[in-house]
């Protein structure tokens, strides 16, 4: 059941121009444990998403057992069943009011019988060493960081999955807990399909990975058996990623004239040995071996920077500087046009002038007039913000289509069958209302697009601050549409947070950012829990800052400027509202 991948790419969902993954060519073998490690924002999770089948490479394929795992941008859900995520933070993984519920959502797609399914939970608990904790009503939410951890795990580990992919295992968990874990990956390799687990704990996983594969900005800096690059660390080094402490206690033996580098030692217990037979050999001492058990406890405490930076000293120094950057090459996106770069006082005012510009029209030649300015505030913004616009359009579309066919709808009492008939008139006079509003919308949309939150709340900012002169009480409005502001992008992210769950749990093939209608009823509580639960922090974090008792809410507003290219800008937005004021006339 090999897992591979041929020249696979992955662009950012919001800048398709920017890659996270360059072709990558890879093939992962049956029963084996593969390690993905490579500094902060080097591909580890964009790399098992794609493999978990979570999102489409943007070129390339991936296949499983040589069968592809997506057909024309459609995930093949048997070959779904197969793969198991574990995500890179639980709580982002977990969403059912009980335990019970946890392991049935994800059980579902399995298609089990009750006792199949009593056996797996039972089975899995029992892999991760569960305890007392979890009471299968308990809320999973009442659990720790780590309990939480644990249950993610066992959640995936119950469907038995062929290829089991782990975003950070031992991220918040204690260090019994991740000796579990290993248990249960040792005893695992041996029965089926493969793991691939991305980390950045080196130290743990190490001495049972039978390959390890460095990632540096989206492509294979290197990709060997752990005691190759432990060997020759070189490329570890140059992808920034922390040395592994068996390594450095290595080499820092081997400055000092004890060689036990060439031996691979990637334990504690390995390396100890190591030096116990060198001692042994040099001065004929007696070393006292230390139980097995209290070899196994933790991990050991070398903190030793100053052997890294040996190590570092000791390569060319384009090697240094690429070692020691923890930063992505991949710039943010940038946005270069026009919209972006112009103050957001100046968008506020041009977001306000088509607005009135657009409330002012009663004909349909002065809604395309509107019309025409909003289309071309659109040219310039960036791609994923176009296909956002799409998103949006399509369902107003259809509102705008239902709403205007059932306004020209006439129900005639008398008269002959089929007592239904058609006024275009009550039609064309609802189209005209509809219509502007799917135009404020769309105007709406741009406005929300081209400026970032912060620089939208600072403009208002600036805008009540005026008003506040004038003596007009500002602050609850200024609450209201800051609290807005907050809650819109919230809502998103939980939206694309369940959908995600779909996908990975639910086994629902769909596209990124969707939700099919049969996992709504599974979802909506949940949902609407989660969002009040955000509400209630951040009304925590508005109490906390004193919001309300006249402290300033919306942000400082130093960092405005205005430009030239702002006064053009506002100076065509008035000629734009005088223009479209005329036409109303
Ligand atoms: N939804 C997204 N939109 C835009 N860029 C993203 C998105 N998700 C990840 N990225 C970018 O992709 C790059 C790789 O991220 P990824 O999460 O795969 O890194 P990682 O190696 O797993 O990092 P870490 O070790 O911190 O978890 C980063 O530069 C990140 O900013």
């Amino acid at each position: 059941m090999p897992l591979t991948l041929n020249n696979v790419s992955a662009a950012a969902p919001d800048d398709p121009n920017r890659r996270l993954l360059s072709d990558v060519t890879l093939t992962f073998e049956d029963g084996t444990v593969t390690l993905l490690v490579g500094h902060t924002g080097s591909g580890k999770s964009t790399l098992l998403h794609l493999l978990a089948g979570m999102r489409p490479p943007s070129s390339g394929d991936i296949r499983l057992d040589d069968e592809p795992l997506w057909r024309r941008k459609r995930v093949i859900q048997p070959l779904l069943l197969r793969l198991g995520l574990t995500f890179q933070f639980p709580e982002q993984q977990l969403f059912a009011r009980s335990l019970r519920q946890e392991f049935g959502y994800s059980l579902r797609p399995y298609g089990l019988t009750a006792q199949e399914k009593e056996q797996r939970i039972r089975s899995a608990c029992e892999d991760l060493g569960l305890g007392a904790a979890f009471d299968p009503d308990r809320s999973p939410f009442a659990l720790s960081g780590g309990q939480r951890r644990r249950l993610a795990l066992a959640t995936t580990i119950a469907t038995s999955p062929d290829w089991l992919l782990m975003d950070e295992p031992t991220a918040g968990l204690e260090s019994a807990a991740a000796k579990e874990l290993l248990r249960y990956i040792q005893a695992r390799r041996t029965a089926k399909g493969g793991m691939i687990i991305a980390t950045h704990d080196l130290d743990l996983f190490l001495p049972l990975a039978d390959r390890v594969i460095v990632l540096d900005h989206g492509t294979i800096a290197a990709d060997g058996t752990p005691a190759a690059l432990c060997a020759n660390p070189e490329p570890f080094v140059q992808a920034g990623v922390g040395l592994p402490s068996c390594v450095l206690l290595s080499h820092a033996l081997a400055r000092n004239g004890t060689a036990v580098m060439d031996e691979g030692k990637l334990s504690p217990e390995d390396l100890a040995d190591a030096i116990a037979e060198r001692l042994k050999e040099r001065h004929c001492v007696t070393v006292k071996s230390a139980p097995p058990e209290e070899h196994l406890e933790g991990k050991p405490k070398i903190e030793s920077p100053s052997d890294e930076a040996t190590l570092l000293a000791s390569l060319p120094p384009q090697s240094q500087a690429a070692g020691l950057s923890q930063e992505s090459a991949h710039p943010p996106a940038t946005a270069n046009s026009l919209w972006y770069r112009l103050d957001p006082r100046t968008k506020w005012l041009l977001y306000l002038f088509i607005v009135i510009g657009t409330m002012l029209q009663s004909s349909w030649l002065g809604l395309a007039s509107a019309a025409l300015p909003i289309a071309a505030a659109y040219i310039g913004l960036s791609r994923s913000a176009l296909l956002g616009a799409a998103k949006l359009l399509k369902p107003l579309a259809w509102f705008m289509l239902i709403s205007v066919g059932l306004a020209g709808l006439e129900w005639t009492a008398s008269g002959s069958f089929p007592f239904v008939g058609f006024s275009p008139e009550h039609a064309l006079a609802t189209g005209l209302n509809v219509f502007r509003l799917f135009l404020i919308t769309l105007a709406s949309y741009w406005f929300a697009a081209a400026t970032p939150y912060g620089r939208m709340v600072q403009g208002l900012a600036w805008g009540l601050g005026y008003a506040k002169r004038l003596r007009l009480r500002t602050d609850s409005f200024a609450l209201a549409v800051s609290l807005m502001f907050k809650f819109i992008p919230m809502i998103v992210r939980e939206w694309q947070r369940f959908s995600d769950i779909v996908r990975a749990r639910g086994k629902a093939a769909v596209r990124p950012g969707a939700v099919r209608g049969r996992d709504m009823p599974a979802l909506v509580v949940p949902l609407l829990l989660a969002l009040f639960h955000r509400a209630e922090e951040m009304t925590a974090a508005l109490e906390m800052k004193k919001i309300g008792r006249r402290t300033a809410l919306l942000g400082h507003t130093e960092s405005l400027r205005l430009t030239r290219a702002d006064g053009i800008a506002i100076f065509s937005g008035l000629l734009l509202l005088g223009g479209l004021a005329v036409l109303r006339g």
